[in-house]
């Protein structure tokens, strides 16, 4: 019989919560590729591989969020949910994230063609992105809520791009910040939602919590390796004597 201690009772809904943002720690805000990017380091190539690579992350987000919703039989959820889908892929003459996206390809100096073709995508960014769809398509929709807590701390990044690209990356079109700007309300309004669920289902018990911040690692997890494989396409790589020179964009295909 397991014994109930102090260490296996549930932690109250705010040190919970306490829990998952201090999580953030591990946020990619802290890769390698990001610092670099807010500090204005990065090469016109390197931005352009970053924009073309993160476009299938973009173009599977109302995938992953329709998954959700077809897991959860409460209209109530799903209400509040729908919109994701919309924010992203627009509605009524409405724009959404994804055109954003391809304005900031744009702006960025690619063409449209290059962006939707995928051709500049990594095989580890879409192996990345898969399993986040397959994780929301395959386990029980609370599960896919709580992975999405990542934009709990999506604000803070959309933000930096917002203050330092002006400066760093003069060449970089207005038209370009949209989508981030965009995010800044969107992320906020979501994860209210996205937290309460979680802290409501999590919060029955010590060992439910500790999965939940196992499954918000597991996100992290997905945008790191998501950041390693965009910086891999986007470097010239020297082992020994050994020059193993990339193109600045890769094709893969
Ligand atoms: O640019 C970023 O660093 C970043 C991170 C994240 C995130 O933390 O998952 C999202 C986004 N952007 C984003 O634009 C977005 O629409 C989004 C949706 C979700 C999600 O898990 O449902 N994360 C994110």
């Amino acid at each position: 019989m397991n014994t109930v201690t102090h260490d296996n009772l549930p932690w109250s809904r705010e040190e919970f919560e306490a829990k998952l943002r201090e999580k953030g720690q591990g946020y990619h805000i802290y890769h390698p590729i990001h610092v670099l990017m807010y500090e204005g380091k990065l090469t016109k190539e390197q931005l352009q591989c970053w924009v073309a690579n993160r476009y299938y992350y973009q173009i599977m987000i109302p995938q992953k969020d329709a998954a959700v919703m077809s897991n959860c039989p409460d209209k109530e959820v799903r209400k509040g949910w729908i919109h994701r889908i919309t924010d992203h892929d627009g509605y009524d003459g409405v724009e959404g994230g994804i055109e954003a996206w391809l304005k900031l390809s744009e702006a960025v100096g690619l063409s449209r063609d290059q962006v939707t073709s995928l051709e500049l995508v990594s095989p580890g960014v879409k192996f990345a992105v898969d399993a986040y769809v397959n994780f929301a398509r395959q386990r029980p929709w609370q599960e896919s809520v709580c992975s999405s807590l990542t934009e709990l701390f999506a604000p803070h990044i959309h933000q930096q791009r917002i203050s330092s690209w002006p400066a760093m990356y003069p060449w970089v079109k207005e038209e370009g910040f949209v989508y981030f700007k965009k995010r800044l309300t969107e992320a906020r309004r979501d994860v209210e939602q996205g937290l309460g669920i979680t802290l409501d289902y999590f919060s029955v018990s010590r060992e439910m919590q500790l999965r939940a911040l196992d499954i918000l690692q597991f996100k992290l997890d997905v945008l790191w390796v998501i950041a390693d494989a965009i910086m891999l396409a986007s470097t010239k790589i020297q082992v020994e004597d050994r020059d193993y020179m990339r193109q600045p964009v890769i094709k893969f295909r």
